[in-house]
């Protein structure tokens, strides 16, 4: 490398040249990252490690430049590391912009997909199909769990309805997950196994269980196409795929990006939703106070109807509750903020970018500018954002809803607002703001209101108390650990003959 200009963000030392940020990842996992911004005290730093030079944003005002800056992209890194990840062919690289020397050049497919699927999950009924497939299946678990306590991994239970449902909502009722639910935990380790596949050699060899994973899934996805059932796919995939076939993407090249694609889908949708409900059912006063708000959503459709699971001599009424989650962005506060608070700390997605140019990075509130040199990467990983004390008014790493409600630490009209608008960024920003975030929402919002409206939960072990979920040190999207994922569940008490929908 050569010496860093004077306005690139300073290096991140390490006591040991060459392993020592290994070892430091290695050790803290991507905690690591926190403790070298603590070491630097800066805006930004400069990661070194191997041949990749890397500058970690850590302030809210640089972290929106970055996002917003058309000179950086992530793009190339899409195409890049996709590819080698996915174990895609020398061919496919021309369809991803890559040259015969391994260097980005544009690529027209990734940037019209990017813009037809952001449109297509933008609005109007492109996007209700998928969300109200996605919430009809949360209902249905629901409807499904017994009146007596049964106990549940919570997390394994959400993951599989929600996974289920979003890919049922994008690929329709024949997908590849409909079909063979084991692929489910093909998709979390896919994304465990993400940074060992995106190495460049040996792939079998350090991530068997990640290449298995891609090629089962590719698999599934192949004979999706080849079986025509991906013509009752959503609007938003089926636009995809034309795409693909009119560039001319070869079948097995679309099948292993589709791996991508389901994971992106859901790796973060999932422990979001996860760490709004556990950390409601935590916190005392919160499941009633959002009863009683979310009640205001609800109509009882149709109170004579028979049951339709009984026999004719034992014919009993259910009460048909529709759940109307296209009210609760104004009608419901408390529950939006559950879910923003969710996502704050629920969550930890990084945003990467590669420098088209060199550019200067500025932040408009400090003044503060930091040169970022073309050819390196930016990295803004949103949890060191999200779960800063100076930030967040104080115990931002605890799930505190109300800190989003009018006269909260994070009111939206309250002082620093800039600051925490700029800070908080999910579904990252600029030109690659997540396209799945109205389906996220509409998923979340729903999963939440029907999971402490039609159900009871208690700990798993008598007389103990639901507790926030603590989180395992492994790779990927976060999962919580051992026996606080035990919890009991039963129907709600006096809603055991509810039958739950939603409309979206
Ligand atoms: C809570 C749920 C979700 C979170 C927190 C989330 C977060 C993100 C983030 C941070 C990015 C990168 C943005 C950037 O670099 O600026 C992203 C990209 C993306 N997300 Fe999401 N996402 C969620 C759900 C979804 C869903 C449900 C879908 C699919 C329908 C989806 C599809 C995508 C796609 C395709 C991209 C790539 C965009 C591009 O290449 O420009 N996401 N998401």
């Amino acid at each position: 490398f050569a010496p860093l200009d004077c306005k690139e963000p300073p290096a991140a030392k390490t006591s040991l040249p060459i392993i020592g940020h290994f070892l430091g990842f290695y050790r803290h996992q991507i905690g690591y990252l926190e403790l070298l911004r603590r070491r630097t005290f800066s805006s930004a730093y400069t990661l070194k490690v191997g041949n990749i030079k890397t500058y970690v944003v850590t302030e809210p005002g640089l972290s929106h430049a970055a996002l917003q800056s058309r000179a950086l992209s992530l793009e190339p890194l899409s195409a890049t590391v996709a590819t080698k990840m996915l174990g895609m062919s020398k061919t496919a690289n021309r369809h991803f912009g890559i040259d015969e020397h391994g260097h980005f050049i544009g690529s027209p497919m990734l940037t019209e997909r990017r813009l037809e699927f952001s449109k297509m999950l933008a609005s109007g009924p492109s996007l209700t199909e998928p969300s109200q497939v996605a919430s009809n299946c949360v209902a249905n678990a629901v409807n499904n769990v017994g009146t007596g306590l049964g106990k549940h991994d919570l997390f394994g239970w959400l993951r599989d309805v929600i996974t289920v449902g979003t890919i049922g909502g994008l690929y329709g009722p024949m997908n590849p997950v409909a079909l063979d639910p084991t692929l489910v935990e093909d998709i979390w380790t896919f994304d465990e196994n993400q940074l060992r596949l995106s190495w460049e050699i040996l792939q079998s060899l350090i991530a068997p269980a990640g290449v298995r994973a891609v090629n089962r899934i590719a698999a599934a996805f192949e004979a999706y196409v080849l079986e025509g059932r991906d013509k009752l796919a959503s609007a938003a995939v089926r636009s995809t795929i034309s795409s693909a076939q009119k560039l001319g993407l070869s079948l097995n090249d679309y099948a292993r990006l589709e791996v991508f694609n389901i994971s992106v889908a859901t790796v973060n949708t999932v422990p979001t939703a996860v760490s709004m409900i556990y950390n409601i059912l935590a916190k005392p006063a919160l499941p009633q106070a959002l009863r009683d708000e979310i009640q205001a959503v609800l109509t009882h459709v149709n109170t004579g109807s028979p049951d339709p699971s009984g026999s004719s001599k034992t014919k009993k009424k259910k009460r048909k509750m529709q759940l109307d989650i296209s009210r609760a962005a104004e009608t419901c506060p408390l529950l939006v903020a559950c879910y923003q608070e969710a996502l704050r700390i629920g969550s930890t997605p990084t945003c990467n970018r590669a420098v088209l140019e060199d550019t200067l990075l500025a932040d408009a509130a400090t003044g503060a500018d930091v040169l970022v040199r073309k050819g390196q990467r930016v990295s803004i990983p949103t949890f060191m954002l999200h779960s800063r004390d100076q930030i967040w008014g104080g115990d931002a790493t605890a799930f505190d809803p109300w800190r989003f409600m009018p006269g909260g630490s994070a009111d939206a009209k309250g002082p620093g607002r800039a600051r925490r608008e700029q800070g908080f960024v999910p579904y990252g920003g600029g030109l690659h703001l997540c396209p799945g975030r109205h389906l996220a929402k509409i998923e979340i919002l729903a999963t939440g209101a029907l999971m402490v409206m039609g159900l009871d939960f208690l700990a798993g072990e008598d007389g103990k108390a639901i507790v926030a979920p603590t989180y395992s040190e492994a790779t990927g999207a976060k999962k919580p650990e051992g026996e606080t994922r035990i919890v009991r569940i039963r129907r709600r008490e006096g809603w055991e003959d509810v039958e739950w929908s939603v409309k979206v």
